[in-house]
């Protein structure tokens, strides 16, 4: 359980700038880390040691939802279009049928320097956690080659995080090292449509707010959330208040996830947020209005075994994450989705 705060605080990573920080700098760091970690579990960074700024890569992200529907559906995973053969990467849509306090399209992309030869297990599966991403043709998005840039820069500001939090941890630099082999960490650009004034006017019964992300926590080790201006996160606290997280300028958002709560021992803390829904809007079906976010998560490789401080056993990251799916909505069995392993190849 996190601490009963009541803003978030803000890290300054300025110093991750240099290509060399001493010794000092780096302990300071990984100590200012240790403390908003073990408390709200969320932080805003700033000074983020990053190529490109929130307009940069919300023009890149509304680029892509911009595209005809057909275009994005041609990425579709195969849930949505059976034909398909990507299962895990590439473009969800809106779900209507499923709750309306869900409603977001999607685009998600891995590591795009992945190695993807035939020593990896997940061909067995039904879900190819480490298949190729898909694209749109380069005449209608010319962004992919940036895409693929602002990737590998959030996984190097995720690896540099994670030593400092292994060494707050107590543990040798190289902890965290086989967390980067073969890692699969996920891009995903996000859309929350604006709904219809009249939905908005009317919550659910015994609901008080309207949402367009309900409850969670993330599953994996560490979120690096990009958040545009429109605002609607919301963190709870250990008082049961949730504390809105706004947008704050140049600033990203980054928080725990369960796994690493675990392997920490529980000192640090995934902590429970939620979206409130985007303002309403007229021209709702139109893809220019609603919340814009692109959280990175960052993951292991499927077959790395995370070591569980305080526990006898060990976390293989490719079986806690299926387990996991089956919880997401975006995996729900009545999307289409099936996480089991399948008989045959
Ligand atoms: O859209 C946001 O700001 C948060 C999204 C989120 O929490 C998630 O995708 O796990
Ligand atoms: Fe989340």
């Amino acid at each position: 359980m996190s601490t009963k705060f009541s803003s978030l605080p803000v890290v300054d990573v300025g110093a991750l700038k240099a290509a060399e920080v001493s010794s000092e700098v780096n302990a300071e760091l990984s100590q200012n880390l240790y403390h908003v970690f073990a408390t709200t579990g969320f932080a805003y960074l700033v000074n983020v040691p990053l190529s490109f700024d929130h307009d940069e890569i919300f023009d890149l992200s509304r680029e892509f939802f911009t595209l005809p529907q057909d275009q994005k559906m041609r990425l579709a995973k195969k849930s949505f279009r059976p034909s398909h053969s990507n299962t895990y990467r590439g473009y969800f849509p809106t779900q209507l049928h499923l709750t309306p306090d869900n409603l977001k399209e999607g685009f998600e992309i891995g590591n795009p320097t992945a190695n993807h030869g035939p020593h990896n297990t997940a061909k067995t599966q039904k879900i190819n956690l480490s298949e190729t991403n898909v694209w749109p043709d380069a005449t209608v998005f010319s962004k992919q080659q940036r895409l693929e840039q602002m990737y590998n820069e959030l996984q190097d500001l995720s690896s540099k995080l994670l030593s400092l939090l292994a060494t707050s941890l107590g543990k040798d630099s190289d902890f965290v090292s086989s967390w980067l082999d073969d890692s699969l960490s996920t891009l995903r650009l996000l859309h929350y449509p604006p709904v219809p004034q009249a939905a908005t006017q009317q919550p659910e019964q015994g609901e008080s707010v309207r949402l367009s992300c309900t409850p969670h926590t993330d599953s994996g080790i560490l979120t690096l959330l990009h958040q545009d201006a429109t605002g609607g996160l919301e963190v709870l606290n250990a008082a049961g208040e949730w504390i809105p997280a706004p947008y704050i300028s140049g600033s990203i958002v980054v928080n725990i996830g369960d796994l690493m709560a675990r392997v920490s021992g529980s000192r640090f803390k995934a902590t429970m947020h939620r979206v409130r829904a985007p303002p309403p809007n007229p021209n709702s079906t139109d893809p220019r209005f609603g919340r814009f976010s692109i959280p990175f998560f960052f993951e292991p490789g499927e077959n790395c075994v995370l070591p569980v401080e305080g526990e006898e056993g060990e976390v293989v990251y490719g079986e806690w994450v299926r387990k996991k799916m089956s919880t997401f909505v975006e995996f729900q069995e009545d999307s289409g989705y099936d996480t089991g392993t399948t008989e045959e190849m």
